[in-house]
């Protein structure tokens, strides 16, 4: 039977840390640490391989260096880090500066290729190896592409789609890569796409999960065999109390929006462990995307810690989690590839009084500690700016609980714990989710269908129209024969070639000749779940002359929120650079310190712009966040606001 293998590594003493709060010890294949509660108890947990503070990157390499065989073999693989903020995640995965701290990501591409050339030497030339990569990011429940400037991206970022039984990602950016030193230069600029920040508890703290996709295909070009497997690396963004975090309200977000697919991972991993049918995978990106459990192949997980007491009710969380986590059963993977049983060196330290845990008193701490951030107790006594210490306690306790209630409430985990099912019981609920599963399919893909035709649309306002055509191309696979589909190729297609005899600008110009409505709802109805679109909001985008086009695919089926406003009437078309739209989005964003970077603007300025455009949206009955300044001439009738000064501001701006 195939599990999780874990590997749990403490990290080093960091400036600042002192010997004497050190509460996590290594030992043989095992972490110890004394109850937070009760100082005179301490609780153990044994891993695959356990790495102490002095692990080097190469020994903690050399446990998963093996995985590179299985991958050639076809297979798939998953190398997972996992831990709280600041424990060492990013270091393990990708490293710092110096070669001999190059994480595992680098060295698993340099043996990727030494893999790939020995393959080549050893049958004289015949097997050819051509490695791709990915390389995205999940931030606040979106998928955005490292490989894509974050003033490039899409705001409502990029759709999963279930593929065969696995999750991918719409839309990626796929880079063959033909040496390690082409991978090292890409990933470290894409690197810089990333989304950190500074935290109380990490100077650069990643505020997303970061995931690395390579794809390795060999071809025998003599027996004709082809293999291909992928290795995906992921860097969890680290769970975290924004208590001790001291986090602002845009950490706070973020973070409750790490902690919560977390949370969801956690549930995943609970109901794994439990064996239930139901496992919520689809309630975040980020564990739709891990599929901890349904993927065919090897999944490893690097636990990582921090060793001092200030982590220690995170640690505790974190060794709970990978505690359940290492009992889920995967399925089969290839069977030539045999992972070492013990670490490469044992890098435990000694440490007294070590107790094991009973499998009910670990379940009981295991519970209490996943949850124990949701328990509303401050553990830490820090106050952020601006806000008393019980308000923003209150707050960050209330929006997490939210989310959890809700998540708990969807999928009814709140329920009490059922009595074991008859056999019949089993028969009718396996029924009952399959059939359950045959109505979500039938609306997935209808979804899927929809959601191209609106990538579509929205590649057509931003100018690509490469990217729409080949969107409609696959929202025609979905709905065979739909006319309005078809004519939009034609044209987009009758565009290409014209494209190729004028210049690709002038198209461009043209193309982004549409309202920031559009653009607007264009973006809501991508980031909405399909089966809630209102019809108004896809109206408006579609523009009125494309009523056919809803029509039709009312005609497949496709069910409206609400009722259609018709007598609502799109603002007038105004030309809109990329500039401009940066500079409008800004403004509308309300946040003085954005606005404030923009060139030339003090504060009073960016506070009355702020408060222009609150009221407005006041005075308005549109939802919260609609744009509330549509072009540059309305930016220039705000009280104190020139001319002269909206020509600086957008002038200030990088395209
Ligand atoms: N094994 C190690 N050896 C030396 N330094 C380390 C090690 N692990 C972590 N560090 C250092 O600890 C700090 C925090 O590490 P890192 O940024 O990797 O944490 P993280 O878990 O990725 O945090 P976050 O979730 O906030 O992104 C960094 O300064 C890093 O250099």
């Amino acid at each position: 039977m195939n599990t999780v293998r874990i590997i749990a590594r403490v990290r080093p003493l960091l400036n600042g840390e002192i010997n004497k709060d050190v509460v996590v010890h290594a030992e043989g294949t095992t972490i110890s640490m004394p109850n937070p509660k009760n100082e005179n108890e301490n609780f153990t947990f044994p891993f695959n391989a356990v790495h102490n503070m002095e692990s080097s990157q190469t020994h903690l390499f050399a446990e998963v260096s093996s995985t590179v065989k299985h991958l050639f073999g076809g297979n798939d693989v998953t190398i997972f880090a996992y831990g709280a903020t600041g424990s060492g995640k990013t270091y393990t995965m990708r490293g710092e500066g110096a070669s001999t701290e190059r994480g595992i990501i680098p060295r698993l591409l340099a043996a990727i290729y030494r893999r790939g050339t020995e393959l080549e030497r050893k049958t004289v030339g015949k097997t050819t190896m051509i490695a791709t990569m990915s390389y995205y990011e999940i931030y606040n429940d979106k998928v955005f592409d490292l490989f894509v400037s974050p003033d490039k991206r899409t705001l409502s970022g990029l759709p999963l789609r279930d593929n065969g039984g696995k999750t991918v990602v719409v839309g990626l950016v796929e880079k063959e890569i033909k040496t390690a030193m082409e991978f090292e230069k890409l990933y470290s600029k894409a690197n810089t796409n990333r989304s950190t920040s500074a935290t109380k508890l990490n100077a650069h703290s990643s505020r997303s999960h970061a995931i690395v996709c390579v794809r390795v295909a060999t071809t025998n070009c003599e027996t004709g065999e082809r293999r291909a497997g992928t290795i995906s690396c992921i860097d969890l963004a680290g769970s975290e109390d924004n208590r001790r975090t001291a986090n602002d309200k845009e950490r706070m977000t973020e973070s409750a929006s790490i902690n919560k697919s977390l949370f969801v991972l956690a549930q995943c991993v609970e109901a794994m462990t439990k064996k239930q049918n139901r496992i919520p995978y689809r309630e975040s990106k980020m564990t739709r995307i891990l599929s901890l459990g349904q993927n065919n192949g090897l999944t490893v997980m690097i636990l990582n810690l921090a060793p001092t007491k200030a982590f220690h009710m995170d640690t505790l969380s974190a060794l709970n989690f990978a505690n359940r986590a290492k009992k889920i059963e995967l399925k089969p993977a290839d069977t030539d590839y045999i992972l070492p049983d013990r670490p490469i060196r044992a890098f435990g330290t000694t440490k007294g009084n070590i107790q094991p845990l009973t499998a009910r008193s670990l379940g009981e701490k295991s519970q209490g500690a996943t949850r124990a951030p949701l328990a509303g107790k401050s553990l830490h006594k820090l106050t952020s700016s601006g806000m008393s210490k019980i308000q923003y306690e209150q707050n960050i306790d209330d929006l997490v609980a939210k989310k959890v209630e809700e998540i708990l409430t969807a999928r009814g985990l709140n329920e009490p714990v059922k009595p074991p099912l008859s056999d019949m019981d089993d028969i009718i609920s396996k029924r009952l989710e399959l059939l359950e599963k045959r109505v979500d399919k039938k609306a997935d893909v209808k979804t899927e269908g929809l959601t191209y035709a609106i990538m579509a649309k929205q590649h057509v306002v931003c100018g690509e129209s490469s990217s729409a055509l080949k969107m409609y191309q696959l929202a025609l696979e979905y709905f065979p024969g739909q006319q309005k589909l078809m004519d939009n190729i034609a044209t987009l297609r009758r565009e290409k070639s014209h494209i190729n005899a004028k210049s690709e600008e002038s198209v461009t110009k043209r193309r982004t000749s549409f309202t920031r409505q559009e653009v607007y709802v264009s973006e809501q109805a991508f980031t909405t779940p399909m089966r809630t679109i209102s019809k108004k909001a896809f109206k408006v985008f579609t523009d009125n002359e494309n009523s056919d086009f809803m029509d039709s695919f009312e005609e497949e089926g496709v069910e409206w929120e609400d009722q259609m406003d018709e007598d609502y009437v799109p603002p007038v078309d105004i030309t809109q650079t990329p500039r401009t739209a940066q500079l409008l989005d800004i403004v509308n964003s309300e946040d003085i310190v954005q606005i404030m970077k923009l060139k030339g603007v003090g504060k009073k300025r960016a506070e009355a712009m702020a408060r222009h455009v609150r009221e407005l949206r006041e005075a308005s009955d549109e939802d919260g966040d609609f744009p509330a300044i549509k072009d540059l001439q309305e930016l220039g009738m705000i009280r104190g606001i020139s001319k002269t000064m909206v020509d600086n501001m957008r002038g200030g701006l990088m395209t």
